[in-house]
């Protein structure tokens, strides 16, 4: 089958050099013809193998070897229905650190945006890299246009550690020290002991691991209800390793019971602090930091609501032919299937083309990347999972031009 695409003019020359080589050299370098374009038919069937810099972006782009390998993508992925309608979808991106979460969340939010969806891609991994991967400064917590795509492309980059110290103050106020010291100021001090039931103490001062992460998403939640968020059809959390994200899953069930309980804790202090305030004229605790906490909790109801819902969401691992991303992997979609958050796809990524095997070191590593595939098959957590095969390509993916590269390989 032929696929009509479009090559730059200008990059004709370079082309012509390596169809001299390789009559199958053109595949990946299509997508990339920017202003001048001259339509090409090319077989769809073809894969990456590698691909060259040069010195200056994007003719980069246009020293591409390819050999026919055909990309198992193609037959599985269904990117047609992950593009399909115009109800909102999101989808979480996730795995072992360093396997090309972020290139891989990015690409698709990159792919999303080019097929017409107002798309979000957001960071809550604390090691933010979208900025690296979009080559553009995206910090500070707020929206932010990523030049290039069609539609329009924004991303956020969440800062859990700002999260993280609202809602230590929220808390305080409402169930923290604030409350114990303004309890025992005013001889509450067998109230305060009940402080002793609530794990909040705990909470604030060992903050548990991916309670950054579920701020984040909350932050992103919040983020969410406002109208100006209201335009996108597509949203592509970046998350952050799993570990963090293991935790998060359990997290907001153990929130939502602590902020529970800090919540009955202020109606009883409330009444008792109304009837000394009625005898000392004394100020009422500051009743609009519990609305907040009670935000915060309803918060958190939607962040696993949103995890578990088979309608909007879905869960992409993102791994890497190794036994050890490939164990690990393996147990992330156990824990993710008995939270009930919907995965279909595992992405397995920088897999070496087989023209690695001309060197012998590389022709090694792929004979071990081949075992931890095989590994995939007989795994019983990861074999009913859609596979998605990406190449390693031999230039960083980094600015939207690699991005749509990458992505118009694992997106098929
Ligand atoms: N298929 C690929 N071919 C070549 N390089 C790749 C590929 N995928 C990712 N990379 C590179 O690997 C590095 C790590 O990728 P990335 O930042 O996407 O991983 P990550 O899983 O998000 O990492 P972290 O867990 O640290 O956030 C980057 O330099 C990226 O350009």
């Amino acid at each position: 089958m032929a696929s009509s695409t479009c090559i730059p003019s200008t990059f004709t020359p370079i082309l012509h050099n390596l169809t001299a080589r390789n009559s199958m050299t053109m595949v990946g370098l299509l997508s990339y013809a920017p202003k001048t374009l001259r339509p090409l038919s090319l077989p769809k069937s073809f894969g990456f193998s590698s691909l060259s810099t040069a010195a200056k972006p994007p003719r980069k782009f246009f020293q591409l070897q390819v050999r026919s390998v055909a990309t198992p993508a193609e037959a599985v992925a269904g990117f047609d229905d992950m593009v399909a309608g115009t109800q909102r979808k999101y989808y979480m991106l996730g795995g072992k650190g360093g396997v090309g979460k972020t290139s891989c969340a990015a690409s698709l939010a990159v792919k999303f945006a080019n097929n017409g969806h107002p798309t979000l891609v957001v960071s809550t991994d604390p090691a933010h890299s979208l900025s690296d991967s979009f080559a553009q400064d995206l910090a500070g917590g707020t929206l932010v246009p990523v030049d290039g795509p069609e539609a329009p492309l924004f991303a956020l980059e969440i800062n859990p550690e700002k999260a993280r110290e609202e809602f230590r103050n929220v808390s305080q106020k409402n169930g923290g020290t604030g409350v114990k010291d303004f309890m025992d100021g005013m001889g509450l001090g067998m109230l305060a002991e009940q402080l002793g039931d609530l794990k909040l103490g705990e909470l604030l001062d060992t903050p548990p691991p991916g309670l950054d992460e579920a701020l984040a998403i909350s932050k992103v939640i919040q983020f969410l209800e406002s109208p100006e968020y209201s335009m996108f059809t597509r949203i592509v959390f970046d998350t952050a390793p799993t570990g963090h994200t293991l935790r998060l899953l359990s997290l907001p069930d153990f929130l939502d019971q602590s902020i529970g309980k800090i919540l009955q804790l202020k109606q009883k202090i409330s009444s008792a602090t109304s009837a000394i305030k009625s005898v000392f004229g004394q100020e009422k605790p500051q009743m609009g930091a519990a609305d907040k906490l009670e935000k915060l909790r309803e918060r958190m109801i939607k962040v696993r609501e949103l995890f578990r819902d088979t309608d909007s969401t879905e869960f992409v691992i993102v791994t890497i032919p190794t036994v050890m991303a490939i164990s690990e992997s393996s147990r992330l979609h156990a824990s993710l299937k008995k939270e009930s958050v919907p995965v279909t796809r595992l992405i397995v990524n920088q897999i070496l083309p087989p023209s690695a095997s001309d060197c012998k070191f590389c022709s090694i590593k792929r004979k071990d990347q081949m075992r931890a595939l095989d590994m995939i098959q007989k795994d019983t957590e990861l074999s009913g999972l859609t596979v998605i095969q990406a190449p390693l390509v031999d230039v960083e993916i980094r600015g939207v031009p690699a991005l749509r590269f990458l992505g118009d390989i694992i997106w098929k």
